[in-house]
């Protein structure tokens, strides 16, 4: 199985330009819809079409796994909430599944790493890679076989939301003391000290903050070795879950399907999927930033402006689903308003540019 990805296209350049030429046409001052009207371009051009149609299929997957470090006592709960959550998303009682149903999105859960026999293995166990993984303060997450299957998952879920017909995906996260392993891959590819990416978690208390700092920093120590090289990066202080969601994460650009990332979790998968294919960081949007303090690393990492800034720090893809509302506006009031020669309202004289790109990468000005 290979884990090349193939050249990630850019959104389209000719819908972003009539995108930005709308919003001037729009009845408001031109710019005045701040980051919004950036989002309702970023939208037009990953849709090659400007109007931008509204989303059809916004879909949420939640990437299970547990995690050996769990373990070494560096989360507030303990490693069976895991299965016991997915449980709980399969019958609609966690906060994604309540968030998505306001905003207007379906919720599918996957258990790529879970511990525990599920619940309802006919539902989410047709892509598992294995149970857990290795600690990987101490030893490699996953072997050479189980790296490759769970980038080829995460590529295979990808495509079957795709061609189901998803247009706008969330990658969500639920695992025990999964942040742990991505502090530890955020500071590999930030150049981070461990102090500044060890964060509260679940909750934890400050003899866990240390256990889970000491774990931080050994992982880390076996991390740099590997992290020119994100597939052994995954495989040596990844997991099943973040793997393929990384892998998840770049095919969804390959797809050409834009994409709202959430908090820690999602970020770290996010920067190791901008490193398997170079790029795919333009299809998507920062939905939020988390509490923890490594994903601020994250935003810097990607450049990426968050949407929200909640102080959540539940995972899930609550914090994408949360912005969802929003980026659905933005699209809206692109596609929907009139413009000034429709409504018969005079034009003003002075035309400052809209800001060209959601993320500021282009440094629209107003
Ligand atoms: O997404 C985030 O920013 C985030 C921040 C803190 C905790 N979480 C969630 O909490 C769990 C991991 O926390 P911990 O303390 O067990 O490492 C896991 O299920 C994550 O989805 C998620
Ligand atoms: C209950 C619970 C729900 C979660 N959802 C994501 N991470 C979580 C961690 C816990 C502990």
């Amino acid at each position: 199985m290979s884990t090349e990805f193939p050249h990630i296209p850019t959104p389209d350049a000719q819908a972003h330009r009539a995108a930005v030429a709308r919003h001037l046409t729009l009845t408001k001052p031109a710019g005045s819809l701040g980051r919004l009207e950036e989002l309702g371009v970023w939208v037009a051009a990953c849709q090659g079409q400007c109007p931008p149609r509204p989303f059809a299929r916004p879909r949420v997957i939640v990437f299970a796994g547990d995690h050996g470090v769990a373990a070494h006592g560096v989360s507030a709960f303990p490693a069976e909430v895991t299965g016991q959550m997915v449980a709980n998303f399969l019958t609609g009682g966690a906060a994604i599944n309540v968030m998505a149903a306001v905003a207007g999105a379906t919720v599918r859960v996957l258990d790529l790493g879970v511990d525990t026999d599920a619940e309802f293995p006919e539902q989410v166990t047709a892509h598992k890679v294995r149970r857990s993984s290795g600690s990987v303060d101490r030893v490699d997450a996953l072997t050479d076989d189980e790296i490759y299957a769970a980038i080829a998952a995460g590529r295979a879920i990808a495509d079957e939301e795709v061609d189901a017909g998803a247009d706008l995906l969330v990658a969500g996260d639920m695992g025990i003391a999964n942040t742990t392993p991505a502090s530890i891959i955020i500071a590999a590819l930030a150049g981070a000290e461990p102090v500044a990416v060890v964060g509260r978690g679940t909750g934890i208390d400050d003899e866990a903050w240390m256990r889970k700092a000491v774990a931080i920093r050994d992982g880390l120590r076996r991390a740099r070795r590997v992290s020119a090289n994100p597939v052994a990066l995954l495989r040596t202080v990844g997991g099943a879950d973040i793997a393929a969601m990384a892998a998840f994460l770049a095919q969804a650009a390959v797809r050409k399907t834009p994409v709202i990332l959430d908090g820690l979790v999602s970020g770290a998968a996010a920067l190791v999927a901008e490193e398997l294919a170079p790029g795919a960081s333009e299809w998507w949007v920062a939905g939020h930033r988390s509490v923890e303090p490594a994903h601020t690393l994250v935003l810097e990492q990607l450049n990426l402006t968050p949407v929200l800034d909640l102080e959540l720090r539940l995972g899930e893809g609550t914090g994408a689903v949360a912005a969802l509302p929003l980026v659905t506006m933005a699209a809206r009031v692109l596609a929907e308003m009139a413009t000034f020669s429709d409504a018969g309202v005079t034009e003003g004289d002075i035309r400052l540019p809209a800001a060209v790109d959601v993320n500021g990468r282009n440094g629209g000005w107003r």
